[in-house]
């Protein structure tokens, strides 16, 4: 089984390059954001849950994200393996994941980040933000917001996957077949 993270700040493309490579490699493709909107567009009880921290750019508590998170990593017990794209962001999360891969007889197999400068980034989400209908890329505070929990929150993971030798990272900018490209080459030689 091999067990991909995408990691890299808000609109660094994790979501686009997870639709090239679940194709090429046979994964499982599990964005924690697309499963927290779709559960808002639903009103179920975990949307109502994380209706609140979403609309302000803020981390859903990790306990109910790694719940769900396992709740559908079980759905999938014949997979090829996972690439888990907005999971985990935490230091916390990463703990919980290395716990629980475990006894599924798997480990993460690496985390590779899409790179790329702030500017850029906000400027792509608010371009997405005028088509997404997303409520959270319409609104630089809001951006700003995810940025900061950036920095605090998801930035450390660098360094925990890093002491594990897990961690490759990518030029996140150019053509989007350029950058799927980078990623492959790094999944192949893993
Ligand atoms: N692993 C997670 N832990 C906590 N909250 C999460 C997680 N993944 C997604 N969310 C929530 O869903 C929102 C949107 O996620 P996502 O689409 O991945 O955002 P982004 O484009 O900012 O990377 C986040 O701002 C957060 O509120």
């Amino acid at each position: 089984m091999i067990n991909i993270v995408l990691f890299g700040k808000p609109g660094a493309g994790k979501g686009t390059q997870a639709e090239f490579l679940k194709e090429k490699y046979n994964l499982t493709h599990l964005s924690t954001g697309d499963i927290f909107r779709f559960n808002l567009k639903n009103d179920t009880e975990l949307g109502k849950k994380a209706r609140v921290f979403m609309d302000n750019g803020e981390l859903v508590p990790c306990e109910v994200t790694t719940a769900m998170l396992i709740d559908e990593v079980k759905k999938h017990p014949d997979t090829a393996g996972f690439l888990f794209d907005g999971y985990p962001r935490t230091i916390n999360q990463a703990e919980a994941l290395d716990k629980f891969l475990p006894t599924i007889g798997s480990s993460v197999t690496a985390t590779i980040a899409l790179e790329a400068d702030d500017e850029i980034l906000v400027a792509r989400l608010l371009e997405r933000g005028k088509t997404s209908g997303r409520a959270d890329d319409q609104d630089e505070e809001k951006i700003r917001v995810r940025y900061q929990e950036y920095n605090e929150k998801t930035a450390p993971l660098i360094d925990y996957y890093k002491a594990q030798n897990k961690f490759y990272a990518v030029n996140g900018i150019g053509e989007i077949k350029d950058i799927t490209e980078r990623l492959t080459s790094v999944i192949d030689n893993l």
